[in-house]
């Protein structure tokens, strides 16, 4: 018998039909997917063309997260031309194709991947397809799942299927000792600086070993999210009891006699004991402290205590030109220290860490303190649900005495395409999961951290050690 590996196991499952000799080009049945009013018009637009319905609407969702304001009072609809008409257009194609559409102002409206996760459309064993990179999130969860473009988002509307180019397998076992204050952010981080920006490259990484077994599902969330920043296409864990218990009940969850025969068939998923991976490695973060980004991509990031790298001292030539022309656009000094860095403003937000585990984390650093003189900042819940229940929880009152604006749900600050922008200049340091030259706004510097550590900086007004406090 062959032995397989999860992935393997899953993208088989889904396989209708082989359409290379080698077994790599395939046929696939996609379970679900997710389309926002960014990446998807064009899809629709040749549905309707070719004369086209939705195969499987109950299959599909749509939100309005990218291009809506986070504002506290904003409308239905965006002030700005173009992203007005893309909201509108979405709300059109689902009352036309009959699939659910939330916008501001539905109780389940939200950030697409954390609104999939919270409702329990994504499950153990599905192969998930949608049209944006972090869909590869929903490995947490034991999916295997990845970003699609458009003609995908158009093939996948019409037919529940895709064409479908299998990944190469790549186990990444995490081991060690979890500091204090540690957070899922930091390790993710740590491991993109391990595997670098493009490391995984056509793979799909299984994450595995003691320190992932520990963490909760929400961690995990914030782990799998940002594999696609080391070029993941998918990444996976496999699902344990945490992710049954955090799924039960959950609205499209199986229930009734459905849940034991779920939880039966998804125990079965995990890698044969002697799968083999075509790459396999350790990363042990004994030692790993509390980290922030210094650089433009997320990569470019070092722990709390240590100083930002010397380009002068890396030998490779790319790298050294990368590093030079980052430290330039931040305004860093080569060999400057991370901690006590001024910031401008702070942002928790985005699906890597938004849910409100995120929020009780950033809490419990902000109770009873103030922002620092000068700074700006922003909460935005992952979704209406999760600002709800931080509500319920007391969370939006402790944000807000500490002088945070408490906001409406979005990718907002994220990707800054919905008049949610900061200006030339500003250094943000921001619980996301980019960092590119421009991604806040144009010349704007971010530095990613976990929620906690962008809390204690808005407070401090610079990059501070949560261990310190
Ligand atoms: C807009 C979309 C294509 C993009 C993605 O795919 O990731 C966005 O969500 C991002 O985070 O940069
Ligand atoms: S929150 Fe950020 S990373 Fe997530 S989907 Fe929106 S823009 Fe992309």
């Amino acid at each position: 018998m062959t032995t397989k590996t999860l992935y393997d196991k899953i993208v088989d499952l889904h396989t209708i039909e082989k359409l290379s000799a080698d077994g790599i080009e395939r046929l696939v049945y996609i379970d679900r997917t997710v389309v926002n009013e960014y990446t998807s018009p064009q899809a629709f637009s040749l549905l309707r063309e070719n004369g086209l319905k939705v195969w499987r609407p109950s299959a599909t969702l749509g939100t309005i997260d990218h291009v809506n304001s986070s504002a506290p009072d904003r409308t239905e609809f965006p002030a700005e031309e173009n992203a007005c008409t893309q909201v509108k257009y979405l709300i059109k194609n689902g009352s036309d194709f009959d699939f659910e559409v939330l916008n501001n102002g539905n109780p389940k409206q939200g950030i697409e991947h954390v609104v999939m996760v919270e409702r329990g459309k994504v499950l153990p064993g599905m192969l998930i397809g949608a049209g944006d990179s972090h869909t590869a999130m929903y490995g947490a969860l034991g999916a295997v799942a990845y970003g699609i473009g458009t003609s995908d988002i158009y093939h996948y509307l019409a037919t529940s299927t895709l064409r479908y180019k299998k990944l190469k397998n790549m186990r990444v076992r995490v081991t060690g000792v979890r500091g204090i204050s540690v957070t899922a952010k930091d390790i993710v981080l740590f491991i993109v600086k391990k595997l670098g920006a493009g490391g995984c490259t056509g793979h799909c990484v299984e994450l595995c070993g003691p320190v992932i077994r520990d963490l909760s599902v929400e961690e995990r969330l914030t782990l799998c999210n940002m594999a696609v920043e080391c070029a993941a296409r998918s990444s996976i864990i496999a699902p344990d009891q945490k992710v049954f218990d955090y799924l039960e009940g959950r609205e499209f969850a199986p229930s009734g006699e459905m849940w034991p025969k779920a939880v039966e068939f998804w125990k079965t998923l995990k890698s044969d004991e002697d799968a083999v991976f075509d790459k396999d490695v350790e990363i042990d973060i004994t030692g790993l402290e509390p980290s922030v980004t210094w650089g433009t991509s997320p990569d470019q990031n070092c722990s709390i205590s240590e100083s930002i790298p010397d380009p002068a001292s890396i030998s490779d030539p790319k790298i050294r030109a990368d590093y030079e022309r980052a430290l330039n656009y931040m305004g860093l000094g080569a060999g400057q220290k991370i901690k006590g860095l001024p910031i401008t403003h702070a942002f928790i937000g985005s699906c890597t860490n938004s849910r409100i585990e995120d929020l009780r984390a950033a809490a419990e650093v902000l109770k009873g303190k103030k922002l620092a003189p000068g700074v700006k900042a922003f909460v935005v819940p992952g979704s209406t649900q999760v600002r709800v229940q931080a509500e319920k929880e007391g969370i939006d009152k402790i944000f807000k005495d500490a002088g945070w604006e408490w906001r409406n749900s979005g990718c907002s600050l994220c990707l800054a395409m919905n008049g949610d922008i900061l200006g030339a200049g500003d250094r943000c340091i921001s619980a996301t999961n980019r960092n590119f030259e421009g991604r806040q706004g144009v010349q704007t510097r971010t530095h990613l951290a976990s929620p906690a550590m962008v809390a204690l900086a808005s407070v401090k007004g610079f990059i501070a050690d949560i261990r310190e406090e």
